[in-house]
């Protein structure tokens, strides 16, 4: 199968401003130069299915091998295209009982055969990362956006989590804020509060919501400030590679039209590279006015997470990591064998687009992880190529 590849480059400066969110002092924080960084998606998925012999031949570079995921150990020499009925795909998810995990080069993708294995899944990669990070660095820096993400993060107030992450370690930020009062129906705080927040025992201190007395402009100012004093008081990690602050964990949900954080198809803003964080005031999805973090800060993060659930995201999920040119020559598939049964590694296509959609430009400067459930994914496992023996 196919992944669009993408590749976004970047050059920002801010300067610190004056004031602090969080009511802390503030130092500025100059940011280093900021080279190129790159997103790109392959991934493969392999249920036991037959190979037409045109399609195999048009792969020639399909190196070696993997076990099948979904049922039993099936060795891989050879790709083919080929259309497979949802139904079935879902029986097998489901008879199998465990997670499709696919890889590419720098990304995953987890396939769960309902949503809510899918914030099964979500809370144990969590609760994993909030305990090395807790460890490591005494502190776990996460990023929330609005939408359903929150509802599928509901595990994580549930055992064995709730007891056994260090929610003092939590530092709590969003990568996009309506600019509403934090009581309002819209406001990404409330529905975090509701959905999450307030079941667990993270420091109020440690929660960065924005300053709803101001305009959208001022609160994307003031919020950038506020993340430049925690980086400069070593609570939010600085990338080495950007400059530019490195979230331990992102958490995105997207939009059907391919949006992340309020970064939407063809807006300009989706190329801001001057600031970490950005207003608009013309958002098409309701309500227009909004912050959000830009793609280089985005982008820097130790670890993202795409997390995608229902039908309405099968089309944009199969448009980002699917693709009907997969029978191009000049595409190199090369097949690595990962260490667990159910991953794939393949390696990114050199084909890059300039045409891409903000989903397909997030990357992660450590690791990308897509979570889909099977309504999510099911355009990309019906128009797969599929790994067989
Ligand atoms: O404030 C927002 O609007 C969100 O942060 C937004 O970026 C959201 O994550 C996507 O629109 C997906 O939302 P759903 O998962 O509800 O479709």
């Amino acid at each position: 199968m196919l992944i669009k590849a993408g590749r976004l480059r970047s050059a920002p400066t801010c300067q610190p401003t004056h004031h602090s969110l969080c009511g802390l002092p503030l130092q500025g924080v100059r940011m280093a130069s900021w080279p190129s960084s790159s997103c790109n998606f392959t991934a493969t998925l392999s249920p036991s299915l037959p190979a037409p012999p045109a399609l195999s031949r048009s792969l020639p570079t399909l190196q070696s091998v993997v076990s099948n995921p979904l049922a039993c150990s099936l060795r891989l020499k050879t790709a083919s295209r080929i259309g497979v009925n949802r139904k079935k795909l879902e029986d097998r998810a489901s008879s199998a009982g465990h997670v499709i995990t696919t890889e590419k080069a720098k990304g995953k993708v987890r396939v769960l055969d309902s949503e809510d294995s899918l914030a099964v899944s979500l809370a144990e990669y969590t609760a994993h990362l909030s305990d090395k990070f807790a460890k490591q660095r005494g502190a776990f820096t996460v990023v929330l956006s609005g939408g359903s993400l929150i509802k599928s993060l509901r595990k994580l107030v549930e055992t064995p989590y709730i007891d056994t992450v260090e929610w003092s370690k939590w530092h709590v930020f969003w990568v996009d804020e309506r600019v509403v009062p934090k009581d309002h129906a819209d406001s990404n705080y409330k529905l975090a509060y509701d959905g999450f927040l307030s079941k667990v025992p993270i420091p109020t201190g440690n929660i960065c919501t924005i300053n709803d007395a101001l305009s959208a402009e001022g609160a994307a100012d003031d919020y950038e400030t506020c993340l430049k004093h925690l980086v400069t008081t070593n609570i939010i990690d600085v990338s080495q590679a950007t400059g530019l602050p490195k979230f331990d964990l992102m958490l995105l949900g997207m939009g059907p039209d391919g949006h992340v954080a309020s970064l939407f198809p063809r807006h300009p803003l989706v190329q801001a590279d001057k600031q970490w964080v950005a207003f608009i005031k013309d958002s098409p999805k309701p309500p227009p006015e909004r912050i959000t973090f830009t793609f280089p800060v985005i982008n820097s993060s130790a670890n993202v997470a795409l997390v995608a659930a229902g039908a309405g995201k099968a089309k944009v999920v199969n448009e980002a990591l699917g693709g009907d040119d997969l029978s191009s020559d000049a595409r190199r598939i090369e097949m690595i064998k990962a260490g667990k049964p159910d991953v794939v590694n393949v390696a990114p296509s050199a084909d890059q687009s300039s045409d891409l959609l903000p989903v397909e430009m997030v990357s992660a400067e450590g690791e990308l992880t897509w979570f889909l459930d099977s309504e999510a994914a099911s355009d990309l496992l019906t128009c797969s190529y599929w790994m067989f023996d």
